[in-house]
């Protein structure tokens, strides 16, 4: 495994401390390399690149060579362990499954990397916790919203959870005052026509506004 050997409590403080993850779903890896650059132009220091995208272990490892170790790079919709060992030996820091996949959460803290499941059930998250993950992935958030979540977080105080699915820069305020420690956005975090023009410029102005509302 050539995971970072920063230890995962300061993996899981820098993800914390980036408050929004870039989602980035794509179905060509070059679409996906670009917003990659966009995003850590605008200051992210946190990126998602889904399973979906052709080669994402080449791409983490591109642009860990480009960003260094300070860039947190996570492999998301990660479905089953021989994913996950992928997603590792590329280096990254965190792995993300839509669902429990809970065979992969031993498997990512051997690697020194954070694990995030899906859940959305008490029952759900109960079983993440068990399983040992560093922070619930609620997903899809918009389906119970807000509430939903502050639900979870009443029964479950100490859980890190991550609403992902359906969060805007609007609405990502919702989901902080309901007990969200940070938030995934992927189809809404580029403004699709400035995206489609590869107007770099104003989407950077415009994921900085995001990142910057997100720290309140
Ligand atoms: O895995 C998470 C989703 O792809 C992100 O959902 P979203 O595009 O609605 O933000």
């Amino acid at each position: 495994m050539t995971a970072s050997a920063a230890p995962i409590a300061s993996k899981l403080s820098a993800l914390l401390a980036a408050r929004v993850v870039p989602v980035l779903r794509y179905t060509d890896a070059a679409t996906a390399a670009y917003a990659a650059e966009v995003a850590v132009a605008a200051g992210c220091t946190t990126l998602e690149l889904t399973w979906t995208i052709p080669g994402v272990t080449d791409l983490v490892r591109a642009l860990r060579d480009k960003h260094g170790a300070s860039l947190l790079l996570g492999v998301g919709t990660v479905l089953d362990e021989s994913q996950a060992r992928e997603a590792l030996v590329a280096g990254a820091d965190f792995l993300v499954s839509p669902a429990l996949a809970t065979d992969i959460v031993d498997m990512a803290h051997a690697a020194g990397a954070l694990c995030l499941l899906g859940a959305f059930t008490p029952t759900e998250v109960l079983a993440a916790r068990r399983a040992g993950v560093d922070v619930v992935k609620v997903f899809p958030a918009d389906t119970g919203g807000p509430k939903h979540l502050a639900a979870l977080k009443s029964v479950y105080p100490d859980t890190i959870f991550c609403p992902t699915g359906g969060i805007t820069q609007e609405n990502m305020g919702t989901y902080f005052a309901a007990g969200a420690g940070l938030v995934g956005i992927g189809s809404n975090l580029y403004d699709k026509a400035a995206f489609a023009a590869r107007d770099t410029a104003a989407l950077v102005a415009q994921i900085t506004r995001t990142r910057e509302a997100a720290h309140g």
